[in-house]
């Protein structure tokens, strides 16, 4: 599209009505982190929204109000869209579609299976359903949240093709498909949502682009009001719309993903030379980071990155550029610098206690990082397992991933504490992996006290090491 029809849909559409007044249909395939957030934060903007999900066990919660992860405010931004019936949740894929003028595609695509790219049955499942059960009548925009290899536009289309084809001559059904890249973070998802940087809309009908602009009307001029529990934050002003064409679109969240996972293996790689240089790398990035071409977020050395996302869209992209004989060399030294750092704890713990072998090892943290229970990619697991496979005693406590963590991983080499003070009686070394606020808060001269040795290893940086070695503790950070 030129710059000049860009400007000209987005003005437009930002003259039409407010969403919040006339109210747009939306779908969401999909209902887990992302899907019920968009879910519930349209709602919110005063949409009617239908959640559809295949699994009918988290319908089931859902419909009672009950939401089965941890995040932030969802459940009650969720509680609040069933009570004002503007949010609905259905297994019913028919229900779901009858009404839908906008459809928005968030089921996940995981690692696929060899590890090598990206599991996209659950996207090509949901399109051809789609395709199956959408009924002639006005124009339905159905838009990709997913996180998928680039071209997946055109791939999507041709799915809800061979869905429309099973169902015979059923007339002519006017659907579009478009692109709505996600960036929000888990355990922020909805300050994220109500408040981003930009939303980006990978399309190139100027109708798709009409209704999804329609839709973000209230989040690109900021003009809702907020809920009580999360404020707009101060000197929020309009957010900047990015209108561009599905396959950029599909490129900028990958880009965007393997940027901040490059920045965070970059500091960490200068972390690890501040250890042999004896440099403190908190200040190495404040130095650096207040340079505004640099900027300070995402400078906070430690084990590294983990979570559902950068592992998966890192290596997603380096295929990605394989496909094309294109080797991605930055990308791949930022995974491989990633891969090793969650490690250097366990280093540390045998240059304070030499051998690990029979010593009780307490993990402070099990999620990927705090605010969440999501134990995807979880440097914790991987980090249990080697000191587990080096004969520690390993026993782990985190405020709200345990429950999952005994579901999910039922073979992981470590029993569960009741608390932090529970996990340092009688430990040799407490590790601390996610940088939960009941830690940093906690009372280290209680913990001083429990512990066999008092020895800590502060994988994220988070903790006051003077005050701490005032207390008697050996303390190791990562660069610090
Ligand atoms: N979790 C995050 O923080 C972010 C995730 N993303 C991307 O968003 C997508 C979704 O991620 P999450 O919400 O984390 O995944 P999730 O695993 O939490 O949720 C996916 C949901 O889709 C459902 N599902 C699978 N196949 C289905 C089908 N055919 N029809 C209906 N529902 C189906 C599953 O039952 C599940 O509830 C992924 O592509 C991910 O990369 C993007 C930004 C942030
Ligand atoms: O595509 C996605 O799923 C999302 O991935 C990340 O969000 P998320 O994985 O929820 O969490 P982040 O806050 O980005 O943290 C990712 C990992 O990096 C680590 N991290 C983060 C920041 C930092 O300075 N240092 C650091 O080690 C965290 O501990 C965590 O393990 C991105 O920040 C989101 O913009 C994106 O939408």
């Amino acid at each position: 599209m030129s710059k000049n029809n860009e400007l000209y849909v987005q003005k437009n559409a930002l003259c039409a009505l407010k969403a919040g007044d006339d109210g747009v249909k939306v779908t969401v395939i999909g209902t887990g982190w992302v899907g019920l957030t968009t879910a519930a934060v349209f709602a919110f903007l005063g949409n009617d929204v239908i959640g559809y999900d295949v699994n009918e066990k988290l319908i089931e919660e859902l419909r009672a109000g009950r939401v089965p992860f941890f995040e932030p405010h969802l459940e009650e931004l969720t509680r609040e869209g069933l009570a004002n019936r503007r949010l609905s949740f259905t297994t019913d894929i028919g229900a779901a579609l009858s009404t839908a003028e906008i459809i928005f595609l968030a089921v996940g695509t995981p690692p696929a299976p060899d590890g090598r790219g990206v599991e996209m049955s659950f996207v090509s499942r949901a399109a051809t359903v789609i395709g199956e059960n959408l009924r002639p009548g006005k124009l339905r925009v159905v838009v990709n949240k997913s996180t998928v290899p680039v071209g997946s536009n055109g791939w999507v289309d041709s799915f809800i093709r061979q869905g429309l084809a099973q169902q015979g001559d059923a007339g002519p059904v006017d659907f579009v498909v478009a692109s709505n890249p996600e960036f929000l973070r888990e355990g922020s998802a909805i300050a994220d949502t109500l408040y981003p940087d930009r939303v980006v809309i990978g399309a190139t009908d100027a109708r798709a682009i009409e209704a999804l602009t329609r839709l973000y009307h209230p989040i690109l001029t900021q003009d809702f009001t907020p809920p009580s529990f999360l404020p707009r934050p101060a000197g929020r002003g309009k957010v900047p719309l990015v209108v561009v064409d599905p396959v950029t679109a599909e490129l900028i969240k990958y880009a965007a993903n393997a940027f901040l996972a490059t920045k965070i293996s970059f500091i960490n790689e200068i972390a690890n030379l501040c250890d042999f240089v004896g440099a403190n790398v908190k200040d190495v990035a404040r130095g650096i980071g207040l340079d505004h071409r640099i900027g300070e977020a995402f400078l906070n050395a430690g084990i590294g990155w983990g979570g559902s996302c950068f592992p998966k869209d890192v290596i997603a992209l380096i295929r990605e550029a394989e496909a094309y004989g294109y080797e991605a060399k930055l990308l791949k030294a930022a995974y491989e610098v990633n891969a090793a750092q969650r490690f250097v704890v366990i280093r540390k713990l045998q240059e304070v206690l030499k051998t690990v072998r029979g010593k009780t090892i307490g993990i402070l943290g099990l999620a990927f990082k705090p605010n969440t229970d999501d134990l995807r990619g979880a440097p914790a697991l991987d980090i249990i397992r080697k000191l587990g496979e080096l004969g520690a005693i390993v026993r782990a406590y985190d405020p709200v991933a345990m429950h999952r963590c005994r579901a999910e991983v039922p073979d992981l080499p470590a029993s569960y504490a009741n608390d932090i003070y529970n996990l340092a009686t009688g430990a040799d070394a407490l590790v601390l992996v996610t940088e939960w606020e009941e830690f940093t808060q906690a009372n280290w001269a209680d913990i001083a006290r429990l512990m066999r040795t008092p020895v800590v290893i502060d994988g994220r940086n988070a903790l006051n090491k003077k005050y701490l070695e005032g207390l008697g503790f050996v303390y190791r950070g990562v660069g610090v």
